[in-house]
């Protein structure tokens, strides 16, 4: 049995970070680990502009403690409003890696995101000249489509047509949920690629429901039917470039999970490695987590893979991992796989 691993330092290609206290918390539970990661733009109000993105990056690079390296990576969040030629230059001058397409009301603070798809034509026309990413948040909002469907039917209904009239437009998939969306990144050969969370690799929609409600397992898109799940699993230990991590590890404080109406969003950022590298075992595909951690998302954003390395080892006994930390506006649950894991990063 392997008892331990080393790989190349892992990034986060889609990861939510906050502001203030609640960012000051949750930064070093990353940086200990990944060298860089996508941050995401939802913060209120929305990181819209090239030098909001440049002021979000120094507030991040100053709550970062000392001897920890880390590297955001900047997004812009696309509005109705979003310039093209400001896009054009944070993406040029190194400010913003890419831009994140949020449909509006879709998720966590996606109100300024995208109603009109047309509204937006100018910028990912400008993007696809310019090799810029876009991040989507897939699922559509209308009220007649049921939650389970959202994202099979924003394949058909947006992402398809907007990469069809926008060709070499560059689009990551985020946090894909459903066989559907595996099965349409490998359709494709290029300028299409998705990230997998950790939890989606562990939790179906029972989890959430069976026994009583569990708030923590709520996240957007809702987990799926045990079928999706499989898929996932399949599509991250599969080796294929088009699939890496993105832990969509969203931090919200518990008084807002457990809550009449709690928030979308599951922490992993606090033990991703350790479960990352169970689901990878239990496929027999350990020598394939490092392609899916620490390889793949670099290609896509034609980055090179961290120098340094991390090892993961394996202990006889199950990892205790804690159970909440303080996310300055009161504690922060952490995901719990709800298997023994056993490895530690
Ligand atoms: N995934 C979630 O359930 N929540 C994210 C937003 C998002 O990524 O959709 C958040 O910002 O809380
Ligand atoms: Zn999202
Ligand atoms: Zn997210």
């Amino acid at each position: 049995m392997t008892r331990s691993i080393t790989i190349r330092r892992p990034d986060d290609w889609h990861l939510h970070l906050r502001d203030g206290a609640m960012m000051e918390a949750v930064l070093p539970e990353t940086a200990r680990t990944f060298g860089r990661a996508i941050i995401m733009p939802n913060l209120v109000p929305p990181v819209v502009t090239g030098a909001q993105a440049a002021a979000y990056r120094d507030r991040i690079l100053a709550a970062l403690p000392e001897g920890m390296q880390f590297e955001p990576l900047m997004t812009l969040y696309l509005t109705e409003d979003t310039d093209p030629e400001d896009v054009a230059a944070a993406y040029r001058d190194g400010i913003a890696r890419a831009v994140k397409l949020y449909p509006a009301g879709a998720t966590t603070n996606s109100a300024s995101g995208v109603r009109d798809f047309d509204k937006v034509r100018p910028v990912l026309e400008k993007m696809a000249e310019i090799g810029m990413p876009l991040c989507m948040h897939g699922e559509v909002t209308a009220p007649e489509v049921d939650i389970f469907d959202r994202e099979a039917v924003f394949i058909d209904t947006v992402l398809d047509p907007i990469r069809r009239a926008t060709p070499g437009l560059r689009v990551v998939m985020e946090h894909i949920t459903t066989s559907q969306a595996a099965d349409y990144v490998r359709s494709n050969d290029t300028d299409l690629g998705a990230t997998i969370t950790t939890h989606h690799l562990f939790i179906n929609r029972n989890h959430i429901l069976v026994g009583g409600i569990r708030p923590h397992y709520y996240c957007l898109p809702v987990a799926k039917r045990e079928e999706h799940r499989r898929a996932l699993v399949v599509a991250a230990t599969s080796g294929d470039a088009r699939f890496f991590l993105g832990t969509d590890s969203a931090p919200h404080p518990d008084h807002l999970k457990e809550h009449a109406c709690g928030c979308a969003g599951c922490f992993t950022a606090t033990n991703t490695m350790p479960l990352l590298a169970h689901i990878f075992e239990a496929e027999a595909a350990l020598d394939r987590l490092e392609g899916f951690a620490s390889l793949h998302g670099p290609a896509f954003y034609g980055l090179p893979p961290n120098e340094d390395t991390i090892t993961l080892t394996r202990g006889d006994r199950p990892t205790v991992f804690p159970e909440k930390i303080e996310g300055g506006a009161g504690p922060v649950t952490v995901f719990d796989p709800g298997v023994p894991v056993h490895w530690s990063a």
